[in-house]
């Protein structure tokens, strides 16, 4: 019998681990499906958005500031101005509706959702949970004053979303470390580290690593020289991230259907959006018929 691997073909019915609650593969993604994320990767527009707007300013002592890099939102967007799904209080008015996952990534889906439901049980598992929600991150460096500006790293949060998260990676590798709570003065104790491969799988959850610990990414390699789509005028990315989690659908609002000072603070990112995608264009059109019902509108094309 070879020993137990860590890269090996994954875990079996009963899921061994050796960090509960946390598991990886570090050759999860077929090549071909990685083939077909990457085309797809190459029709996308990811937008820069400012952490806050006229409705939501900085706090006393924070400036507006630009996001660190490009997103990109599949199934709802969380619009950092709108200050991102924290339940159980912000709920309301985060989760604007957004195109769907396309069928590469659906598939992905589909087998991580079955991983975790092997993986994770009562409390840890959410009752109505499914994979709706995906942050795609684009790592790199950023052009700034004519000077590219290594912009590759997350400073440390929790996803707030409820039940177990899915993280898949592409490019250079990042390490990711998952480490306790900070108290002024004193170092973070970094609980776990793992270094996430291109085309790997990390699936964390329950109270340990969802709510004991903050996560980051600490950095990004540049040994493979990997450069991936789209071609952006002022960003070059090395790795694209795609995490997954669930936002239960009563929380998924269709533009039209925010308040208005929602709605006035994302309407440009909707009119950017619409620029290269149907969906936008439709969400956008139905915000006016909705409020003038009498003058319908042409469908989007
Ligand atoms: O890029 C990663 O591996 C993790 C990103 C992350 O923590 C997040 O998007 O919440
Ligand atoms: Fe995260």
């Amino acid at each position: 019998m070879p020993p137990p691997s860590r890269y090996g073909r994954g875990p079996g019915p009963k899921v061994r681990q050796r960090t509960p609650g946390h598991h990886y593969n570090g050759s999860f993604l077929p090549a071909a499906d990685r083939a077909e994320i990457l085309t797809w990767l190459a029709t996308l527009k990811p937008l820069w958005e400012e952490r806050y707007s006229k409705h939501f300013p900085p706090p006393p002592g924070q400036t507006q500031r630009r996001l660190l890099r490009p997103v990109y939102w599949l199934g709802n967007w969380q619009f950092a101005c709108l200050d991102y799904y924290r339940p159980p209080k912000g709920v309301k008015d985060r989760c604007v509706r957004a195109e769907p996952f396309p069928p590469v990534l659906q598939r992905q889906v589909e087998k991580i959702e079955a991983l975790a439901r092997r993986m994770f049980r009562g409390p840890d598992m959410p009752p109505r949970w499914h994979l709706n929600t995906c942050l795609v991150n684009f790592y790199g460096s950023r052009l700034e004053d004519g000077r590219w500006v290594d912009t590759a790293r997350v400073g440390e949060h929790k996803d707030f979303e409820p039940g177990p998260v899915a993280s898949l990676s592409l490019g250079e590798r990042a390490l990711i470390q998952f480490v306790t709570s900070t108290r002024p003065g004193e170092r973070d104790a970094v609980v776990l580290e793992q270094w996430l491969d291109d085309g790997s799988l990390e699936l964390f959850g329950g109270v340990q690593w969802k709510e004991q610990t903050f996560h980051r990414v600490q950095r990004v390699d540049t040994r493979e020289g990997h450069v991936l789509p789209p071609e952006l005028p002022d960003f070059q990315t090395r790795r694209v991230n795609f995490t997954f989690r669930y936002v239960p659908d009563e929380h998924v609002i269709p533009f039209a259907k925010l308040s208005p000072e929602a709605r006035e603070d994302v309407r440009p990112y909707m009119r950017t959006l619409a620029e290269s995608s149907a969906f936008f264009r439709a969400e956008l059109a139905r915000e006016q018929s909705e409020s003038n019902p009498s003058s319908p509108q042409t469908p989007a094309r």
